[in-house]
């Protein structure tokens, strides 16, 4: 049978926290953050020093390439992530991409349930693209046909950083890789000590691309029990790895715990891109990861985004799912 609320209950269900907070109400109860971590919420926090690439070097034949694949290399085995700038995709461009993305959630209304989108072409379902803001598909289509360049290269470079056979990680991944967006939009909240944006959590994907918010910080990534800021560079994305990565490179690659925090008085906007293996693919360590002295640490797992979510809501990193 329906609850029925009573009028200040039903008030309080169709406001958002904001409109509560400044409405003289106090927080409401489900939204104050429960996780292991909640206490280092309101803490101030030191910056992380995550290493920016230059991925143009990484492409040229000279000496650079070699001193850049190393700083990728070492990023990722220190921080598991890293900003890379010079990527492909003009500063002007991510400004436009910021702003389809604003107004796709200005025009979105609040009933309407938040979905991943799939961008590559042959997967995608457009009848699900919003069609207002008018430049958000092309834009997006844009910015997904950069994205797999991007990814091309990054992949390869990840593999030569290990002295790997260049192709080995894409093609575990396989040519039908999907893209999965999501548009984060994070509104003000009053008390970022007690709600959070997203709980900490680590990625299903391979790899996971952010564009970050130019003005307002908000992600954390902990690393040896300390929450750290990650630094805005408007003209970089935050890139980190993800489970499908830890397994295929058998652990020499982490997919961090990561959170978002909110802010009390600005508003935050996000564009997060995994790029996730199919779900029919054996994803497994890649040939030269596994020696006497690093035996191999994951199972085969098939369609590991299945059980992502359970792994997800109970706060664990999903990977623990292939641990040997
Ligand atoms: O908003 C962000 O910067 C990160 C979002 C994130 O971690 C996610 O969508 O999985
Ligand atoms: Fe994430």
């Amino acid at each position: 049978m329906a609850e029925t609320l009573s009028p200040a209950k039903e008030e309080a269900r169709s406001k958002t926290v904001h409109e509560l907070i400044i409405s003289g109400q106090e927080l409401p109860e489900k939204y104050i953050y429960k996780g292991n971590d909640a206490a280092t919420l309101g803490d101030s926090l030191p910056l992380m020093k995550i290493p920016v690439i230059d991925v143009g070097r990484l492409t040229s034949p000279s000496f650079n390439r070699e001193q850049e694949l190393e700083k990728l290399r070492s990023a990722l085995c220190f921080w598991d992530c890293f900003q890379p700038i010079n990527h492909g995709v003009e500063a002007a461009f991510l400004d436009k991409l910021r702003e389809v993305s604003k107004l796709f959630h200005r025009k979105r209304s609040r009933d309407t349930p938040e979905k991943m989108a799939a961008l590559r072409e042959h997967q995608r379902q457009l009848k699900f693209w919003p069609e207002d803001p008018q430049s958000f598909r092309e834009t997006i289509n844009e910015y997904n046909k950069k994205l797999e360049e991007m990814m091309q290269v990054l992949f390869k470079a990840m593999a030569a950083s290990l002295n790997l056979e260049e192709n080995c990680f894409l093609d575990m991944c396989g040519e039908e890789a999907i893209f999965f967006a999501r548009f984060n939009f994070y509104p003000p909240c009053p008390r970022p000590d007690l709600a959070i944006g997203i709980k900490s959590h680590a990625d299903g994907s391979a790899l996971t691309i952010v564009l970050q918010d130019k003005e307002v910080e908000g992600p954390q990534f902990l690393k040896d029990n300390q929450w750290y800021r990650v630094p805005i560079i408007p003209e970089a994305v935050v890139i980190n790895v993800g489970h499908q990565a830890e397994k295929m490179s058998n652990g020499i690659f982490k997919s961090p715990v990561h959170r978002v925090v909110t802010n009390s008085e600005r508003e935050r906007f996000s564009l997060a891109v995994f790029c996730t293996p199919n779900s029919d693919r054996e994803i497994e360590p890649v040939n030269g990861v596994v020696t006497d002295g690093r035996p191999t640490m994951y199972k085969k797992v098939k369609n590991y985004v299945s059980y992502f979510f359970e792994y997800f809501q109970r706060g664990r990193r999903p990977v623990e799912a292939a641990i040997i």
